[in-house]
C-alpha cells in the first residue's frame, strides 16, 4: 500500500471546506447540526448523494489528519484507548445502562451501581470511561444523562443487537485469533476459526444459534442494522438491477434471514414471487414478520444450504451476505449444490463486498473493509472477496457459472455480482 500523500495542511483544509458546506446544507434545509445531546426524535441520515459524499471526505481526512498529528508513537498508543470503546459498550449492553433513562432524564451513579448489582466505585469509573467515548454524561457531579450516542443505543432495537453480538459473540475471538492462526494455519474449517476457540464450540454457529431463538433473532436485528448503514442499504440492490425488465420471475433468497431484503424487492416488483430460505428458526421469526399483503407472493422454507437446491428451475438465486461466512473450499460446495436445480439462463446474484485492489481507498476505507474481512476469518475462517477472487470461485465451482460482472452502484459499498447457467455440453 502507498503511503498517504497528503500533507496536514492540505487535509485540514479540506475538512474546513467539506464542513463548511456540509453545515451550509444542514442549516438552509432545517436539518438539526450535530450534537452530542440526545433529542427525542433520531436524526434522519438521508441527505443527498453529493453532500453525504462531502460529509465522507471529510470524516476521511479527519481520520488521516488524526493520525498524522498523533505521530508515529501516538497511533500504537492511540489503539489501545480506542479498544476501551469496546468495553464501554460492553459494559453498557451487558448491564442495560440507561434502558430505562429517558433522553430529557437524568439518574446517578449510584442508582446505576444499584440496578446493575455492582460497586459504586467500579461504576463510576467505568461510567467515566464510557463518557469520555461520548456515551453519556455528568452534567452535574455524580449525575448521568444520556448523550446521542448512548440514547441511540438504547432506543434503536437493531443497533442494540448489533452491540450485543458485537461484545457478547465476536469480541472475545478477535483476542484468539492469532492463537487460531498458529494452531490452524491458513484453514478454511470453520470448526478450526477463533470463534469456536473462543466460545468452546465443536459445532457451526449458525447451528448453535438454531438452538436459542433470542440468540437467532439478535443476529437477524444486527444484520438489519448494518443493513442500515450507508452504502450498505438494500435499496442499492432493489433499484440497482433491472428485475422489471424481467417479467414474470422466481426468486429465490438463499440464507434470506428474515426476509427485509425480499420485503422490499416484492413491494417494488410486483412482477416478482419470492421464496426466503433459512435455517428453521430464522424462518419461523421471519413468517411472523412478513406484511401481510406480501403472503401470496413471498414464502418461507426452511433449507440447509449445504443441500441440494429443492427450488428447481427459478430465474434468479440471489445470496446476500452469504459467501463472506464461508472460505473458498465452502463457497464452492455452495454453489454446486444449486447446479441440479438450475435451468439454461439461471442467474446467481451475489450481494457482497467486492474488495479494490490495496491501496485505491482511503485508509478509512481500507480499515473498515480489512476489518470486515478479518472478523470473518476470526467467524468461520471465511474473508471478503475481490473481482478477481470472485471470478475464480465461480470458475472452480463449475465451467457452466459464467461469471457475468461485478457492479458497484453509486454510492453502495456492497457489490452486485453475477454470473449465469450456461452448462457446458
Ligand atoms: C450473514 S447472514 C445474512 C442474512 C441475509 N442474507 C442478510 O443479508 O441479512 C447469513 C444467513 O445465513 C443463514 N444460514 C447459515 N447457515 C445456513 C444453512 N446451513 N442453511 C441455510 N441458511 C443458513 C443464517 O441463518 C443467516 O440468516
Amino acid at each position: 500500500m502507498p503511503y498517504p500523500q497528503r500533507s496536514i495542511t492540505e487535509l485540514a483544509d479540506l475538512i474546513a471546506s467539506n464542513t463548511s458546506r456540509y453545515n451550509d446544507y444542514l442549516v438552509t434545509n432545517g436539518i438539526a447540526l450535530p450534537t452530542h445531546a440526545p433529542s427525542e426524535k433520531e436524526i434522519p441520515a438521508d441527505v443527498p448523494e453529493k453532500i453525504s459524499g462531502l460529509r465522507q471526505q471529510a470524516i476521511e481526512a479527519s481520520h488521516e489528519l488524526h493520525e498524522l498529528l498523533i505521530g508515529p508513537m501516538g497511533v500504537p498508543f492511540t489503539a489501545y484507548a480506542r479498544s476501551t470503546c469496546v468495553m464501554s459498550l460492553q459494559f453498557i449492553y451487558t448491564n442495560k445502562i440507561g434502558q430505562n433513562l429517558a433522553w430529557n432524564e437524568t439518574t446517578t451513579f449510584e442508582e446505576i451501581a444499584k440496578e446493575s448489582k455492582l460497586g459504586l466505585d467500579d461504576t463510576t469509573r467505568m461510567m467515566r470511561l464510557a463518557m469520555a467515548n461520548y456515551f453519556f454524561a455528568e452534567p452535574q457531579p455524580g449525575v448521568v444523562a444520556h448523550t446521542a450516542a448512548s440514547h441511540a443505543i438504547v432506543s434503536n432495537p437493531l443497533l442494540n443487537a448489533w452491540i450485543g453480538v458485537t461484545v457478547e459473540e465476536n469480541w472475545s475471538p478477535m483476542l484468539r485469533l492469532n492463537e487460531a492462526m498458529h494452531k490452524w494455519p491458513d484453514s478454511e474449517e470453520p470448526l478450526q476459526s477463533a470463534y469456536c476457540l473462543a466460545h468452546g464450540m465443536n459445532e457451526m454457529p449458525f447451528d448453535v444459534w438454531e438452538r436459542d431463538p433470542a440468540r437467532v433473532q439478535r443476529f437477524a436485528s444486527a444484520m438489519n442494522f448494518l443493513h442500515s448503514d450507508s452504502g450498505f442499504q438494500p435499496q442499492f440492490m432493489v433499484n440497482g438491477y433491472d428485475f422489471a425488465s424481467l417479467g414474470e420471475a422466481l426468486f429465490v433468497d438463499v440464507g434470506g434471514s428474515t426476509g427485509h431484503v425480499i420485503i422490499m424487492l416484492a413491494q417494488k416488483y410486483p412482477n416478482i414471487t419470492c421464496i426466503v430460505q433459512d435455517l428453521p428458526a430464522t424462518v419461523k421469526a421471519g413468517k411472523e414478520q412478513l406484511p401481510k399483503e406480501l403472503e401470496e407472493r413471498v414464502s418461507f422454507m426452511s433449507h440447509d444450504f449445504w443441500t441440494e437446491q429443492p427450488v428447481k428451475g427459478a430465474d434468479i438465486y440471489y445470496f446476500r451476505w452469504v459467501f463472506h461466512d464461508w472460505s473458498d473450499s465452502l463457497s464452492i460446495k455452495l454453489l454446486r449444490q444449486l447446479i441440479p436445480a438450475l435451468k439454461p439462463g439461471a442467474r446467481v446474484l451475489i450481494n457482497d463486498i467486492c474488495i479494490p485492489p490495496a491501496g485505491v481507498m482511503s485508509s478509512y476505507q481500507e480499515q473498515r473493509i480489512r476489518s470486515l474481512d478479518i472478523l470473518m476469518k476470526t467467524f468461520t475462517n471465511a474473508k471478503e472477496r475481490s473481482a478477481k477472487e470472485w471470478a475464480a470461485l465461480f470458475a472452480k465451482a463449475d465451467p457452466g457459472f459464467k461469471f457475468g460482472r461485478v457492479h458497484l452502484p453509486a454510492g453502495a459499498k456492497i457489490a452486485i455480482i453475477e454470473a449465469k447457467w450456461n452448462p457446458v455440453e
